[in-house]
């Protein structure tokens, strides 16, 4: 009797706990903007079948008609977009708020808690060992790797001379062949051989996580365990982890067969080189650690950059004047001929590009959308934010929107020249900011760099006027129905 009444009183006291906590949660998300909520299920049921290229629509809609706090309520899980550039930087710019918000947990059975998804202590360790691997040293290296799977890239568009192609699908592949060597140190050949395994499980189980964290119900793990997603998700998993578990495995054999790395200075250093190498309180990692890291590389590292170059040669095509400008640039920094391999420094010598690829990014953010999870009662700018809420933060939204940008839908590389960029610190935010910055953005600008600059050298981009560009808001920003431009060869 006496365990009855104390289980009880235990069972009331929850109650009263969980429903004090709720109610406060409510209280407060319910100041801030947001379409109408139903008990139960919140805002959930507008997402519930939509396609990735819907949701986009909605919550631009949303985001025009609310403003930059958007509440929106998943069940009971406050989401808040921000899109003020001062809200932004008190997330952004906080040592404190660092925890990402729910929708990574639904990446981690293929990337385990990695840098990218780690908070605390571990995050902080993962970054240490993490940031020596982009060391300029190492990125100065990898120029030479970005240039020749340029250069395959550019030779394979010889067979589709004066033709529409659409560009988004090779330029994956050579974006994976550049990671795979760069990461791993291996040579994939992607480009030769485009019906990889690996290839296509990235790309699917990315597709995955994002299905997965708009659906109301399979958002609850319990659900999700028995879904046909999860055992997608198990076979996509097998090849993923297979392959880099390999690739791990071999290459930490060698490192101590042959003591290779230390004594031939010549031999590149990928970054799983760089990790094989580190310790973590005086000890070295195991492969599981390793694993997620470099999982995380493929992951970040090439989706990213893909759809970064995809946009920037549609826009270069879509606007002839910025082309020229462009082309002009690279004559002048690396010469004339086509075939003379680059240099890091004529990579940081192309100025005008850069403004070009950072207003790609503007309207066009590879990660259009990322968040934190408020681990307690946050006040934001004078918003009280509760503890347990997700915080989006939205450069995709922010680029829109025309209380922040001067003709926002305008391509005007020029914003981002020295004279004109007074922007806010905050504003545009394409590799996050702050101390959970993206620890690949140098890495990323100079391959983007690297892979436009070599097209253009040999190919005059055009737009096919049938092509009409859809967005596909996932985790990355990508083209539904792929980039079709015409190359002209350049005499
Ligand atoms: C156009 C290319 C890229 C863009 C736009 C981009 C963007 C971002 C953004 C927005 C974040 C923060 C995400 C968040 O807070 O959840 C991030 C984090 C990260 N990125 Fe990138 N990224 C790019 C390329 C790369 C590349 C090439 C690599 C590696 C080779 C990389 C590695 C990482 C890692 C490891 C993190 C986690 C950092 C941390 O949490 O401390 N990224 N990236």
């Amino acid at each position: 009797m006496e365990t009855f009444t104390f289980v009880l009183i235990l069972f009331f006291l929850l109650l009263a706990w969980y429903y004090s906590e709720y109610r406060f949660r409510f209280q407060s998300i319910s100041k801030f903007p947001g379409p109408k909520r139903i008990p139960f299920f919140g805002n959930a049921l507008m997402f519930i079948g939509k396609k990735p290229s819907e949701i986009l629509t909605i919550v631009e809609q949303l985001h025009r008609e609310y403003g930059n706090v958007l509440c929106l309520m998943m069940g009971s899980q406050p989401e808040i977009l921000l899109t003020s550039p001062e809200d932004v930087e008190v997330v952004l710019g906080s040592s404190k708020l660092i925890k990402k918000s729910d929708e990574y947990d639904f990446m981690t059975d293929w990337l385990g808690t990695g840098l990218l998804i780690a908070s605390g202590l571990k995050w902080f360790q993962k970054r240490k060992i993490t940031t020596p691997a982009f060391h300029l040293q190492i990125l100065d290296q990898f120029v030479e790797i970005f240039d020749k799977h340029s250069a395959i890239f550019v030779k394979n568009l010889a067979k589709s001379e004066g033709h529409s192609i659409d560009v988004f699908q090779p330029i994956t592949l050579c974006a994976l062949d550049i990671i795979c060597e760069t990461a791993m140190g291996i040579e994939i050949h992607a480009q030769a051989n485009s019906n990889s395994d690996y290839v296509r499980a990235v790309k699917e189980m990315s597709n995955l996580a994002m299905a997965r964290s708009v659906n109301f119900f399979l958002r609850n793990k319990i659900i999700y365990k028995f879904s046909s997603m999860k055992r997608r998700q198990d076979k996509l998993l097998k090849i993923l982890h297979g392959f880099t578990d390999d690739v791990i495995i071999s290459r930490r054999e060698e490192l101590i067969k042959n003591q290779e790395i230390s004594q031939n200075k010549k031999k590149k250093m990928a970054f799983l080189d760089v990790l094989l190498q580190s310790t973590i309180e005086g000890k070295p990692l195991s492969n599981m650690d390793i694993r997620e890291e470099v999982d995380i590389f493929m992951f970040e590292g090439f989706d990213t950059t893909s759809s970064g170059i995809a946009f920037c040669l549609y826009n270069l095509a879509k606007y002839p004047a910025v082309q020229k400008k462009v082309f002009e640039e690279i004559i002048k920094v690396i010469g004339a001929d086509k075939d003379k391999s680059v240099t890091l420094t004529n990579l940081n010598d192309l100025k005008y590009l850069e403004m070009v690829i950072k207003e790609t990014l503007r309207l066009y953010p590879s990660v259009p959308a990322y968040g934190r999870k408020m681990v307690e009662n946050v006040e934001i700018n004078g918003k009280l934010i509760p503890r347990g809420t997700n915080i989006g933060i939205g450069p995709y939204f922010m680029a829109r929107d025309a209380s922040l940008w001067k003709n926002p839908l305008e391509f005007i590389p020029e914003r981002f020249s020295t004279n004109e960029s007074q922007y806010h610190p905050f504003l545009h935010v394409p590799f996050s900011a702050g101390p959970r910055n993206c620890v690949g953005q140098k890495f990323a600008m100079l391959e983007m760099k690297s892979v436009v600059s070599k097209i253009l050298r040999n190919y005059e981009i055009q737009v096919d006027s049938d092509f009409k560009l859809v967005l596909l808001f996932e985790v990355i920003l990508r083209p539904e129905n792929g980039v079709f431009l015409k190359m002209i060869k350049r005499k």
